[in-house]
C-alpha cells in the first residue's frame, strides 16, 4: 500500500475560522485513485496548506507535500471496546488499517488477556439516536446551505469566528445554534446527566464527509483556547473510524463509531491524543454533528467572562429557526 505523509511538518497559518483544531501533521493516508478523481479536480474545492482530498489530490501543491512515510508505523496499535470500556492491544491491524479489518478486530473482541489501556474521558453512546430521530435531525440539517471547508468536508457552522493565532473571537454572523440542538442537548441529558448533561455549547458545527471526495479530518486537538473539556460528536447517515494517537506514549486507538452514535471526547482523551478521521475510513456519505463548549476562562468568573464569554453564551442559548 502506498503512503503519504507531509513534507512540511503539518503547521499551517490559519486566520479567521469558524472553528477549532490546532492541526498538525497528520497520519498516512492511504492513496487510492478513483475513475472520478480528474473530473472532479477542474472544481474549486476548500483545501490550503497540508490539506486535501479527491479534487485536489494531484495538484503540484499536494504533490509537493508528499514524502512517502508513515508517521504512525512504529505505534502500538489498540482498539476500543464499548464492552469492556478498554483500549485493547492488537497485532491483526496497524496504523493504516482499513474500516472493515478494524470492525472485524472490533467485533471480535472479548476480556482476554491482551495488554489494554483505560481511555480516560472517552465516551462512546452507541444507537444515541434512533432511526427517526435521525430522520427528522437531517431533515433539519438539510434545510442549511452547506459551505465548502477543507480536505474535502463541506460545513454548516453556528458559532463564532475566532482567530485562533491572535485569539480573537468575532460573533458579527453568529445568530445561536439551530432549533433542533435543544432536542439533542436534552437526550444527551436524560441519557448520562452526569457525564453528557450540563452542556451549553457555543459552538455546533456540522460536518459533512463523502467517501467520493475523499474526505476525512487530519491529526489534530480541538483549540484549547476557546472550547472547553467536553467534545461531541454525532455520526448521522454513516459511522466511521475515529483514530486517536498520544505521541508520548506511542500508541494509536481506533475507535469504531457506528451509525447514529455519539462520541465524547474529554480529559486526557481530549488534552494527550490527537483524533482524526481518515478519508479510507469514510463511506458514502457521513454527517458529524459536532458541537463545543466554552473553555473555562470563558465561563462566569473566568478572565475571558466579561471581554467574551458572556456575549458567546448569550448567543450559544439562542436558537434559530429553521423554515
Ligand atoms: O468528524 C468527526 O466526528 C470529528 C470532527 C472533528 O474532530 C472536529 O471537527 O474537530
Ligand atoms: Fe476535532
Amino acid at each position: 500500500m502506498q503512503m503519504m505523509k507531509w513534507a512540511d511538518g503539518g503547521k499551517q497559518k490559519m486566520e479567521w475560522e469558524c472553528r477549532m483544531t490546532v492541526d498538525t501533521t497528520p497520519v498516512a493516508q492511504t492513496s487510492q485513485s478513483s475513475a472520478s478523481t480528474e473530473e472532479l479536480q477542474t472544481q474549486t474545492c476548500g483545501c490550503k496548506g497540508i490539506r486535501f482530498c479527491a479534487m485536489c489530490l494531484s495538484s503540484e501543491r499536494v504533490r509537493k507535500l508528499r514524502i512517502e512515510e508513515d508517521k504512525y508505523a512504529d505505534f502500538a496499535v489498540f482498539v476500543y471496546s464499548n464492552k469492556l470500556k478498554r483500549a485493547v492491544r492488537t497485532t491483526q491491524l496497524n496504523s493504516t488499517s482499513g474500516l472493515e479489518d478494524i470492525r472485524k478486530v472490533t467485533n471480535e473482541l472479548c476480556a482476554g488477556s491482551s495488554e489494554s489501556i483505560e481511555m480516560d474521558g472517552l465516551m462512546l453512546v452507541e444507537n444515541f439516536l434512533t432511526a427517526e430521530e435521525e430522520t427528522d435531525i437531517l431533515k433539519m440539517i438539510d434545510k442549511v446551505e452547506w459551505v465548502v471547508s477543507q480536505s474535502g468536508r463541506r460545513k454548516q457552522d453556528f458559532g463564532p469566528k475566532v482567530n485562533f493565532k491572535h485569539r480573537k473571537v468575532k460573533t458579527d454572523n453568529f445568530e445561536g445554534m439551530p432549533e433542533y440542538a435543544d432536542f439533542v442537548l436534552e437526550k444527551m441529558r436524560s441519557i448520562d446527566a452526569n457525564r453528557l448533561g450540563n452542556y451549553f455549547p457555543y459552538e455546533m458545527c456540522n460536518l459533512e464527509y463523502e467517501e467520493v471526495k475523499k474526505s476525512g479530518i487530519e491529526m489534530h486537538q480541538d483549540d484549547m483556547w476557546i472550547w472547553g473539556n467536553r467534545l461531541i460528536s454525532i455520526n448521522l447517515i454513516n459511522g466511521t473510524v475515529m483514530t486517536l494517537t498520544n505521541e508520548s506514549t506511542r500508541q494509536l486507538c481506533y475507535v469504531l463509531m457506528p451509525h447514529r452514535s455519539l462520541l465524547c471526547m474529554a480529559d486526557s482523551i481530549r488534552y494527550d491524543w490527537k483524533h482524526g478521521v481518515m478519508p479510507y475510513h469514510v463511506r458514502g456519505r457521513r454527517i458529524a454533528l459536532t458541537m463545543r463548549e466554552p473553555a473555562l476562562a470563558f465561563q462566569e468568573g473566568g478572565q475571558l467572562y466579561e471581554k467574551y464569554g458572556k456575549e458567546l453564551i448569550r448567543l450559544g442559548n439562542q436558537r434559530v429557526k429553521l423554515n
